[in-house]
């Protein structure tokens, strides 16, 4: 590993922004260069390996637990690294992106865990994501503290309590385009580690707890080896301690589920276990295998965690994390709480049920998209741990998880109806509205909308449109409609760009991976910015 010569160097094309120098110094700079060198080549490789792998599923090759790491699975011997310091009870974690105020708040809301989203929750415009590290360094530093020009206070509680901190990269798929490197952009990945681990790191192991990381979007056991590869190599050009990361895996693709155990195998010494994902899990079982009748999916809401296509995925996860000393955390409740008294019970009462499900079924805690779900998800885990930290000693041996089963995506049936139809282009609409104009996470009638949620309205609506579930003037036509009631009710709403996003993400012959590269490209990247 190039960790003696000079690191390429690493320029940014964006114009400086409030107290970015704080953020993006030479050194911090030079190790992102150091970080790009050394991995800019195999994430490349490895990107070329999901198109391969995603053709040779849609030709019709099985998916199956690898055969050649049969070894890995069958040998009980091993275990992953035990729980770091903060990372032991996790019963309760929130998300959201790491924005001050949320910051704020997400420190005093009692959780366990503060997941900052630099993924699903953030629309990534040069400003959120610099101004998400500064965010991360004054919340480590504990100065966070600000007053809104309204006179609203935010402080840190006082209590002493510690929520730790968890940062959430960008994806493998994701660029940083402000940041280049040999001419090309650097692997947002590799910035959004590598800025909060450089300044970060060592303040966090000074605090007595350590730099902690959730992994999005992998899709197999070589793209959890690269990040192994990455922690090992940031360790040691800091001269800190080899094992000290640690990094849960959100499976939520279905590749990825296939191979749970490797990923925690190949991350052991920097592993805190496994998420499950379910957004992102079922917007990649749509994309994979989307050109297949059986998995026509119904309605988003209609797909539920009881489905048993999803109760295998969760099942599994559980199971495996578990033989292997590993959290398994669970994922997220879409309601968040609403305005109207009604709508607000309604909303706790779902949720609680996915936590009771997720707590009996032995997860060690789950997450939560909102402050007012924090007391309801630890009084379910309350009510299953006690004073336990977690439950790994139930280690689900009743368990038996097939692929077929993990594909048993007809078993949910029902066509979708004329308003989960409208529904999904609504919902696409409004988040990329909102995405564009650098609003990563909004709700929206109740629900938590995000990348994830947002990639599967618009690939639901591809896979309908494909299978002449639904024609494409019924399409067209809604559009219009969602279209002028977005302007209706948001007149300052970018509707040319929306509608040109959906019409190339949702409406194209050929379905795009994501809509984010594509999107971020064409509107968050500030093509004007000089050189510095
Ligand atoms: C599929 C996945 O990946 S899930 C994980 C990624 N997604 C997320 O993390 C989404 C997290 N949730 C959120 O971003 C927000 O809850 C939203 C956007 C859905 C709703 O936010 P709002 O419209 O502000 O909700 P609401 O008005 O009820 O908020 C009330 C207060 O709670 C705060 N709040 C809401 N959600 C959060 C959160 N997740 N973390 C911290 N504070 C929060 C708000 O900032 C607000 O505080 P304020 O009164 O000081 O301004
Ligand atoms: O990242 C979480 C998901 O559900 O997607
Ligand atoms: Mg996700």
């Amino acid at each position: 590993m190039p960790t003696s010569a000079p690191p390429r160097q690493v320029r940014v094309l964006a114009a400086p922004g409030p107290r970015h120098d704080e953020i993006l110094t030479p050194a911090a700079l030079d190790f992102i260069g150091r970080l790009a060198d050394a991995f800019g080549e195999r994430r490349r490789e490895l990107l070329k390996e999901r198109r391969r792998q995603a053709i040779r599923l849609s030709a019709g090759s099985p998916l199956e637990f690898p055969l050649v790491t049969s070894a890995v699975r069958a040998d009980p011997s091993w275990r992953v690294a035990p729980p770091a310091p903060g990372l032991t009870d996790r019963r309760v974690e929130i998300t959201g992106p790491p924005d001050r105020r949320m910051a704020v708040n997400a420190l005093n809301s009692g959780a366990q865990v503060w997941m900052a989203d630099f993924e699903d929750a953030t629309a990534p415009t040069w400003n959120n994501i610099v101004g998400g590290q500064l965010t991360l360094l004054d919340a480590v530093e504990r100065r966070i503290d600000f007053t809104t020009p309204e006179g609203r206070e935010y402080r840190l509680r006082g209590d002493g309590r510690i929520t730790t901190v968890v940062v959430r990269p960008r994806g493998w798929h994701l660029t940083e385009d402000h940041l280049e490197h040999e001419g090309r952009p650097v692997p947002a990945s590799l910035v959004d580690f590598g800025l909060y681990f450089f300044h970060c790191a060592r303040r966090q192991i000074d605090a007595g707890l350590g730099p902690y990381f959730y992994l999005p979007k992998l899709e197999n056991r070589y793209e959890a080896r690269l990040w192994n590869d990455v922690f090992v190599l940031a360790q040691e050009l800091l001269g800190i301690p080899r094992g000290t990361i640690r990094a849960t895996v959100l499976i939520e693709t279905i590749t990825a589920a296939v191979e749970m155990e490797e990923i925690l195998y190949e991350l052991r010494e920097h592993s805190s276990g496994l998420n499950a994902g379910r957004w992102d899990y079922l917007f990649s079982l749509i994309k994979t295998f989307g050109h297949r009748t059986d998995f026509l999916l119904p309605d988003r809401a209609k797909v539920t965690m009881t489905a048993p296509f999803m109760r295998a995925y969760t099942e599994l996860l559980v199971r495996t994390c578990h033989r292997r000393g590993a959290h398994a955390i669970g994922g997220m409740a879409a309601q968040v709480p609403a305005g109207q008294p009604e709508a607000h019970e309604a909303a706790l009462a779902t949720v609680r049920l996915d936590k009771e499900r997720e707590a009996e079924d032995g997860f060690d805690g789950s997450w939560v998209a909102h402050p007012g779900l924090v007391p309801l998800c630890r009084e379910v885990f309350d009510g299953v741990l006690g004073d336990r930290p977690h439950q790994l000693d139930r280690t689900r041996d009743d368990v038996e998880v097939t692929v077929a089963d993990l594909l048993s995506v007809r078993r949910a049936g029902g066509p979708p109806t004329a308003e989960g139809i409208r529904s999904n282009i609504a919902v696409a609409l409004r988040y990329f509205d909102a995405w564009l104009r650098g609003q990563g996470a909004v709700a929206l009638h109740g629900l938590m909308e995000d990348a994830a949620t947002a990639e599967i309205a618009r690939v639901q609506i591809w896979q309908w449109l494909r299978h002449r579930v639904v024609d494409r003037e019924t399409v067209l036509r809604l559009l219009d409609n969602e279209l002028d009631a977005l302007a209706a009710e948001f007149p300052w709403a970018a509707v040319d760009e929306v509608r040109a996003l959906f019409e190339r993400t949702a409406l194209a012959a050929e379905l795009p991976l994501f809509f984010t590269p594509d999107a971020y490209s064409r509107h968050l990247v500030q093509r004007a910015g000089a050189g510095s």
